[in-house]
C-alpha cells in the first residue's frame, strides 16, 4: 500500500495461507473460509462503531487495526490487497460524494 506497515502486513499475511492452521490466527482464517473471514471483518467493524460512540477516543485505534488487520485478510482471500483499494481511491479523487451519489441516481 506505498507504506512499509502495511506491506510487511499483507506479506505476512500471503505467507500465511499456505501454514497449517493450528499454527497462527492468520492461517486458522483462512482454512474456515471466507464466511469466517467476513463474519470477523463484520465483528470488528461493530466493536469499532461502539468504541467510536463510547467517547473513549483512544479506544478506537485498536479497535480500527482489528478491523484493517480484517480487511486486508478478506481482500487477500480474493486475491486482492489494499492497494487495490488505494488505486479506487485515487481513482475517486475530486469526485465529491453528493455529485457522485447524484450521478448514480440520474
Ligand atoms: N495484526 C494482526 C492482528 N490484529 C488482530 N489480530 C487477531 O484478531 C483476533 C481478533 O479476534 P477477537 O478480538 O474476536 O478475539 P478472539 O476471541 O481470539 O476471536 P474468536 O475466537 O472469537 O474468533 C485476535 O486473535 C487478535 O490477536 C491479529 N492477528 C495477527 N495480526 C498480524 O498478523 C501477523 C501474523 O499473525 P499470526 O497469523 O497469528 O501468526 C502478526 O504478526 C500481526 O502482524
Amino acid at each position: 500500500m506505498a507504506d512499509p506497515v502495511f506491506d510487511r502486513l499483507e506479506a505476512t499475511i500471503r505467507e500465511r495461507r499456505d501454514a497449517p492452521a493450528d499454527t497462527s490466527y492468520t492461517a486458522s482464517l483462512f482454512a474456515k473460509g471466507r464466511p469466517k473471514i467476513a463474519q470477523k471483518l463484520g465483528e470488528e467493524a461493530v466493536e469499532t462503531v461502539i468504541a467510536a460512540c463510547s467517547g473513549d477516543e483512544a479506544s478506537i485505534v485498536p479497535e480500527a487495526a482489528d478491523l484493517m488487520f480484517h480487511l486486508a485478510v478478506l481482500l487477500a482471500d480474493a486475491g486482492l490487497s489494499l492497494d487495490d483499494v488505494r488505486v479506487e481511491l485515487e481513482r475517486r479523487e475530486g469526485v465529491g460524494g453528493l455529485v457522485e451519489k447524484a450521478a448514480r441516481a440520474g
